[in-house]
């Protein structure tokens, strides 16, 4: 395994760049690089809560298959994609969502993104798909579209790429955490993985008008691991200063994000970073997020104790403390409930991360 790691960049205890780690995180290699990828992995999750892998075993083929469906399936007209309404059709988070469905940050007026989302599904339909019969607020058949030909396949394929990287990534955190390297293979038997492909029109006005792609949120299962189209920079970070950082789409990488979940179970101190997206390239882009989690029952409790030597060099402002700056308020008692802002909106944890209805 080669492990290339970009040291974390802290300018005044705030992160100004996103750390690179280059590492073939699937095949077995000494225990000693193991853990100094761990120990890297670590670093990054305490101070910036985004990196980037690459050698992640999604072979590029399977990203250029996606890509072209994506392209496909976002082209057609509105209506036939309105046929698969997620509020309409499925367990009310599967299924097509159009722009302006969602409007994560409510300081915005909404998301400038279309999606569509999918839960656990094997390729071959299994006739007593346990994952299936587990997948706790995604449980339910995922619907699919009859046009493009071959997206059900290809979708599909991808999404079981992006859940072994997800396992992987498991085992390695459990490494940064001062934890057996199995740790977490029980609690993720029927692992949450819920897969979106969007699309982001491109967007020429100001965010004056508080359209944006994606409003300033945080993702809330474990980690997210995101493709991003490259050579659009869209994706931004929010650092404790306050300041936007660009994660600069790199060919050939994914985006790995902490989400609510594991900050929560590390009493935050990984972090779980707000972050947005705004495309003003003037040309369409995609993204491709896969929300992982553990099975739904997992009880979140927190082993702060286990870690030993951590030095927190990140600031002391935790999850709560963001949420507030973003003007909501949260509510650390309980892992699936609500956050309810100031505006009188209430966001709801949907797929793999917030959504906000007017209340
Ligand atoms: O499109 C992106 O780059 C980010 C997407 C995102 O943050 C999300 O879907 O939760
Ligand atoms: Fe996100």
């Amino acid at each position: 395994m080669s492990l290339v790691a970009s040291a974390v960049a802290l300018n005044g205890g705030a992160f100004d760049s996103i750390p690179f780690l280059v590492s073939d995180i699937g095949n077995a290699s000494t225990p000693e690089q193991r853990t100094a990828l761990a120990h890297e992995i670590r670093n990054t999750c305490i101070n910036v809560g985004f990196f980037y892998i690459t050698e992640h075993g999604i072979p590029q083929e399977m990203i250029d298959n996606l890509f072209t469906i994506m392209e496909a399936y976002f082209s057609l007209p509105l209506e036939t994609k309105m046929k698969l309404y997620h509020k309409e059709v499925g367990s009310g988070f599967k299924g097509y969502a159009p722009a302006l469905d969602s409007n994560l940050d409510p300081m915005n007026r909404g998301d400038l993104h279309e999606g569509f989302e999918i839960g656990w599904e094997e390729l071959i339909p299994k006739e007593r798909d346990e994952k299936r019969a587990n997948d706790g607020a995604m449980a339910g058949a995922n619907v699919w579209p009859s046009e493009p030909a071959g997206f059900r396949e290809v979708y599909l394929n991808y999404y079981h790429a992006a859940v072994n990287v997800g396992r992987l990534l498991f085992r390695l955190f459990a490494l940064a955490l001062d934890l057996p390297e199995t740790y977490f293979d029980d609690k993720t038997k029927n692992s949450a993985a819920v897969m979106r492909i969007n699309y982001y029109p491109p967007q020429t006005g100001l965010e004056s008008g508080g359209i944006v792609g994606i409003g300033a949120h945080s993702d809330f299962q474990c980690f997210t691991i995101l493709w991003q189209q490259p050579g659009i920079q869209a994706l931004q970070l929010l650092n404790s200063q306050k300041q936007w950082i660009n994660a600069t789409p790199i060919p050939g990488t994914l985006v790995v994000n902490i989400g609510d979940q594991l900050a929560r179970w590390t009493n935050d101190i990984f972090r779980s970073t707000v972050h947005r997206a705004t495309n003003r390239s003037g040309v369409g882009r995609y993204s491709v997020p896969m929300f992982f989690g553990t099975d739904y029952h997992v009880p979140i409790e927190i082993f702060t104790l286990r870690f030993r030597g951590v030095t927190a060099t990140r600031e002391a402002g935790s999850l709560v403390r963001r949420r507030e700056a973003l003007g909501g308020s949260y509510d650390r008692r309980r892992v699936t409930d609500v956050c309810r802002p100031a505006t009188g909106k209430t966001l709801r944890r949907a797929g793999g991360r917030m959504s906000s209805t007017t209340t």
